[in-house]
């Protein structure tokens, strides 16, 4: 194999992360059974913290960013896969300390790779990503806790970001009262369109002000924020409400009460897309491309060329970015 195209995250001698398009020896490539022709990526929000250095997310450097990938087999010494297959790769150590798929081709092990279910195509595949995965990771979190759609509302925090809005339109579509929530006037009707019943703004809710509990009002919720709101959605469940803690945009720290927990019975449960396992991996995925299919796939995704990637990021950081970015490669 020549050498390929790839984006590489690397520290300097400061310790600073520093990232950027170069070429890579396919000698470098990492351990695995799977060899794959990257036909697309796309961009999480982990994605551009590790491109950045704004999170520690890089494990080992130099390493091919991208936490998602998807396309075809071109070697296999596994029995599960074979040249021409379309495939899944994503989570475990792939773009954090295994190489990733922001690049024209990537080695994973054969544990780490889905196939393609029916009924989605390899585009698809990545405008869902990890974002679409754990989006619906948390809602069979919730189910699996008693969640439903008589329950009550659901609410959805950073409902404008790739998981809030691939949540906001599978939870709709599963006949779900959803509630976004958002710091984003702007996005109002772009959330309705989605399958949003209601939005609520940030700026009308002082969070700084919760109380222990408040008038309860959600059955479930999906957190991509962490920090001061998810306090305010604790106190705000509605008795046996199951809330999916899946994220850090706004903080990492959570100061909270007791009292959602035992004078209400919520659950916090923990979404982690990353070391989920099999078979709910492949649940999760066989849903994706049913059931849970978001409708309006097309409409939340825009799609950029690995040359438009390393300008890419910063957005993600500020908090600016709308849906998903898928990342053509070798389609
Ligand atoms: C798609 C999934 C997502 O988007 S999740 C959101 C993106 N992830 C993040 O923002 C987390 C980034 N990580 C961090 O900020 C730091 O590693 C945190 C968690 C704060 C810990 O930092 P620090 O106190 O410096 O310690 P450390 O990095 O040496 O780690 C301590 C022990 O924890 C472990 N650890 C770290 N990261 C992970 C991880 N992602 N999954 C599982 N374990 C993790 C480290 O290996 C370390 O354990 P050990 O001491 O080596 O045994
Ligand atoms: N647990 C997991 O396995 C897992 C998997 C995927 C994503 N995540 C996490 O979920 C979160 C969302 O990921 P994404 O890929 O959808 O990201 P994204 O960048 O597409 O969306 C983030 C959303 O949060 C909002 N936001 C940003 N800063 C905020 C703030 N200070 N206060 C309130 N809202 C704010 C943004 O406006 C946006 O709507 C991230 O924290 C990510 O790390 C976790």
């Amino acid at each position: 194999m020549a050498p390929f195209k790839a984006f590489i995250i690397e520290q300097d001698e400061n310790k600073k992360v520093v990232s950027g398009l170069g070429t890579m020896e396919a000698s470098r490539l990492d351990a695995g059974e799977v060899t794959l022709k990257v036909h697309y990526s796309s961009i999480n929000y982990k994605d551009a913290l590790a491109a950045t250095g704004a999170g520690k997310i890089i494990r080992r450097f130099p390493c091919i960013g991208g936490i998602d990938m998807a396309g075809e087999v071109v070697e296999s010494s596994d029995g599960r896969f074979k040249p021409g297959d379309h495939v899944i790769a994503t989570s475990f150590d792939i773009g954090v300390s295994h190489h990733g798929g922001y690049a024209e081709y990537a080695r994973v092990p054969a544990d780490w790779v889905v196939p393609l279910p029916d009924g989605l195509d390899l585009f698809e595949a990545m405008a869902l990503g990890t974002a679409g995965f754990t989006a619906a990771l948390g809602v069979v979190r919730m189910e699996d806790n008693g969640l439903a759609p008589h329950n009550g509302p659901v609410i959805v925090t950073g409902a404008t970001g790739g998981v809030g809005a691939l949540a906001i339109d599978m939870l709709a579509q599963l006949g779900y009262h959803v509630v976004a929530l958002t710091g984003k006037a702007s996005e109002t009707e772009y959330l309705k369109m989605l399958g949003a019943a209601e939005i609520k703004l940030r700026a009308e809710i002082d969070f700084e002000k919760t109380r222990p509990l408040e008038a309860a009002q959600w059955a479930g919720a999906v957190d991509n924020v962490g920090g001061q709101i998810l306090h305010w959605v604790l106190a705000t469940m509605k008795q046996a409400g199951t809330v999916a803690s899946i994220g850090n945009a706004a903080s990492f720290n959570i100061s909270t009460t007791v009292f959602p927990f035992i004078l209400r019975g919520v659950s916090l449960l923990g979404v982690d897309s990353g070391y989920m396992g099999f078979p709910t991996r492949q649940r999760v995925w066989d849903r994706l491309a049913g059931d849970l299919k978001p409708r309006h796939l097309d409409a939340v995704t825009r799609t950029i060329d690995l040359d438009e990637l390393p300008g890419a990021f910063d957005a993600f950081i500020r908090g600016e970015v709308k849906g998903r970015t898928v990342v053509r490669i070798g389609a």
